[in-house]
C-alpha cells in the first residue's frame, strides 16, 4: 500500500494529521454541551445546479456548479452562506460499519457529506486554508427495510462509474431530498477526514440517520478503487478512524 493509503501514516505527509482539530471524532451524549444560541440551519440547493457524478477512486461524488451563490447552507453555527461545491459517501465493507463519526458508540452503515465553503473567500481553495473556509453537513446511513427513495437516483448511476476516473452527467438533483425529517444537528471545529486534513471544516452533523437497503448498500459496494483496465480492487472501507477530541466541544 502507498505510504499515503494507511490513516495511521498520512501524518508523513500531512503533519496536520496529528492535529488537535481532526476530525472524525466520537460523539458522546454525557459529554455534548447545550448552546441555545445555535439556530436551526436551513438549505436552499437548485437542482439545475447538480452536473456530475464520478468515482474518484475514493468515494463516489456529485459535483455542482459552485459558480455562485445558486445551492447554499446557512443558519446553525454558520456566519453566512456557505455553497454546495459536492456530495459524497463513505461505507465498510459489511452493515455493522462504515460511518466516519461515532455516536455513543454506534457505528452506522455509512455517512454521506455536503461540503460547503465559504463564499468570502475568493475560491475553494483558498478556502480550504481557512478555520471557517468549509461546513459539512453529515448524514448517517442506517441500513434498514424501508429505505429512502430518493436515494435510488444515486445508486442507478453506479453502473456509470464502475472504476476509478468514471463520470457520467448527474443533472436535475436537489440533495435534500436526502435529508431526514428532524434537523437536530451536533456541531464542532473539526478537519478534512482524508488528506490534507486541513482543519477548516465546521461539521454540522445530524442526529437522525436515513434509511438505505442493505442491497443499496451492497451496490456502493460494487464500486471499484481501480481503473478499469486495472485489477479488481474493491472501493470499500473509505472511512477514517475517529481522532482525539482534545477539548472541543460539541454542541446541540
Ligand atoms: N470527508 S470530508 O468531507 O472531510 C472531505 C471532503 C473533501 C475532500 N477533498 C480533498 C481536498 C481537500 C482540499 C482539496 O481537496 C477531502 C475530505
Ligand atoms: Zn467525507
Amino acid at each position: 500500500m502507498s505510504v499515503c493509503a494507511r490513516p495511521d501514516q498520512w501524518h508523513k505527509n500531512y503533519p496536520i494529521a496529528k492535529g488537535r482539530h481532526q476530525s472524525p471524532i466520537e460523539i458522546n451524549n454525557k459529554e455534548v454541551h447545550y448552546d441555545r444560541s445555535l439556530l436551526p440551519w436551513f438549505a436552499s440547493y437548485d437542482p439545475c445546479a447538480a452536473k456530475t457524478i464520478l468515482n474518484n477512486g475514493k468515494t463516489c461524488r456529485v459535483v455542482f456548479d459552485d459558480s455562485f451563490d445558486r445551492s447554499v447552507l446557512r443558519g446553525g453555527p454558520l456566519p453566512g452562506v456557505y455553497r454546495l461545491r459536492q456530495l459524497h459517501f463513505h461505507w465498510g465493507s459489511s452493515d455493522d460499519h462504515g460511518s466516519e463519526h461515532v455516536v455513543n458508540g454506534v457505528r452506522y452503515a455509512g455517512e454521506l457529506h455536503l461540503l460547503h465553503w465559504n463564499p468570502k473567500y475568493s475560491n475553494y481553495l483558498d478556502a480550504v486554508r481557512r478555520t471557517d473556509g468549509i461546513a459539512v453537513l453529515a448524514i448517517f446511513l442506517q441500513v434498514g427495510k424501508t429505505p429512502k427513495p430518493e436515494m435510488k437516483r444515486i445508486l442507478e448511476e453506479i453502473n456509470a462509474i464502475k472504476t476509478k476516473g468514471k463520470e457520467a452527467p448527474f443533472p436535475n438533483f436537489d440533495p435534500s431530498v436526502l435529508f431526514p425529517k428532524s434537523h437536530d444537528y451536533w456541531t464542532y471545529h473539526g478537519s478534512f477526514t482524508t488528506p490534507p486534513c486541513e482543519e477548516c471544516i465546521t461539521w454540522i452533523v445530524l442526529r437522525e440517520p436515513i434509511i438505505v437497503s442493505s442491497d443499496q448498500m451492497a451496490k456502493l459496494r460494487s464500486l471499484s478503487k481501480n481503473a478499469e483496465n486495472e485489477p479488481d480492487l474493491p472501493l470499500v472501507d473509505n472511512w477514517r478512524p475517529t481522532q482525539p477530541r482534545y477539548f472541543r466541544m460539541v454542541f446541540v
